[in-house]
C-alpha cells in the first residue's frame, strides 16, 4: 500500500529574512483529506507560507515533520505559481516535461499531455507556442503540468488572480475534479466566493501567523475574532 504523506506538522517553523519575520513561528497540523484555502491581506504571508511548506524557503527555525521521509513528500507535490513560467516550447511539450524528466518516453508523456491538454480546452493549440497564450490559458497550462504526474498535494498560490470569470470557473472545474479524485489542495485567494466554493477548511492568515483555523462553513458563519470577522466585511485589516 502507498504509504501517506500526511499528517504534515508544523512545529515552530518560521521564515525570517532581513531581520524581519515573514512567516511564524507555526504550529500547525494538516490532515490528509479536503481542500485547505489560505486567505489574509496583502503581504500577511501567504505565499512565504505556501512555499515554505512546499520546502522551497529555507526555514530559519523549527520544523517540517511529514509521515513519510521528506524526498518521498517531495516526489509527491507540486505547485503552482501566480505567475507560471512557459518555456519556449509547444502547449504540448510544455506539459509533458514533467513526465520527461521523470523519465516517461517523450512519446508516451507527449501522449499523456495530449489528453490532459484537452481536459483544459486547448486540445486544439497542442501546437502552439506556449509562451504566446492568454494568461486564463497559461495557468490552465500549469495546472495540467502540474496534475500530470498525479500529484497526492498540490500546492496553489492565487491560481486565478486577475483571470475573467471564465476562466476562473474552468480551473475551478478542475480543481474540484482533482480533489474529488483525492488530490490535497492547499491554496490562496482573494476571492472570498471561491474561497466558498472551493474550501474545506480556511487558514486565515495574519502577520506571518495563523490566525484561525477552521472548517470552512464555521469559519464564513461566525469568524472566530474581530480581525477574521473585518476581513471578510471587507475592512481594512493589518
Ligand atoms: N525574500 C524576501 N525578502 C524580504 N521580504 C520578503 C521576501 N519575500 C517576501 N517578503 C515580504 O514578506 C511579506 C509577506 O509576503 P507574501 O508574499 O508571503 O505575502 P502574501 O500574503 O502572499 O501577499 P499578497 O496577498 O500581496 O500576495 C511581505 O511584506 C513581503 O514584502
Amino acid at each position: 500500500m502507498k504509504t501517506t504523506l500526511f499528517p504534515l506538522v508544523a512545529k515552530q517553523a518560521m521564515v525570517r529574512r532581513r531581520g524581519k519575520v515573514l512567516v511564524g513561528p507555526i504550529d500547525l497540523t494538516l490532515e490528509g483529506r479536503g481542500t485547505t484555502i489560505v486567505i489574509g491581506p496583502n503581504g500577511a504571508g501567504k505565499t512565504t507560507l505556501l512555499k515554505m511548506l512546499h520546502g522551497i524557503v529555507r526555514m530559519n527555525g523549527g520544523a517540517l515533520d511529514w509521515a513519510c521521509s521528506r524526498e518521498e513528500a517531495q516526489r509527491r507535490q507540486a505547485f503552482v505559481f501566480q505567475t507560471p513560467i512557459m518555456m519556449r516550447r509547444s502547449v504540448v511539450d510544455n506539459i509533458a516535461y514533467p513526465l520527461q524528466l521523470i523519465g516517461v518516453a517523450r512519446a508516451e508523456a507527449r501522449a499523456r499531455a495530449a489528453l490532459w491538454a484537452e481536459q483544459i480546452n486547448l486540445g486544439d493549440a497542442l501546437d502552439r507556442q506556449a509562451t504566446l497564450l492568454s494568461g486564463g490559458e497559461r495557468q490552465k497550462l500549469a495546472l495540467a503540468r502540474a496534475l500530470i504526474r498525479e500529484p497526492d498535494l498540490l500546492f496553489l498560490d492565487e491560481p486565478c488572480a486577475s483571470l475573467d470569470g471564465r476562466a476562473t470557473r474552468e480551473i475551478e472545474e478542475i480543481l474540484l475534479r482533482a480533489a474529488a479524485s483525492g488530490t490535497r489542495l492547499i491554496m490562496s485567494t482573494h476571492n472570498m466566493g471561491q474561497a466558498q466554493r472551493l474550501a474545506d477548511e480556511i487558514l486565515f492568515v495574519l502577520q506571518g501567523c495563523i490566525h484561525e483555523f477552521s472548517l470552512a462553513r464555521e469559519f464564513f458563519e461566525g469568524p472566530k475574532t474581530t480581525q477574521a470577522h473585518a476581513f471578510l466585511r471587507g475592512d481594512i485589516v493589518e
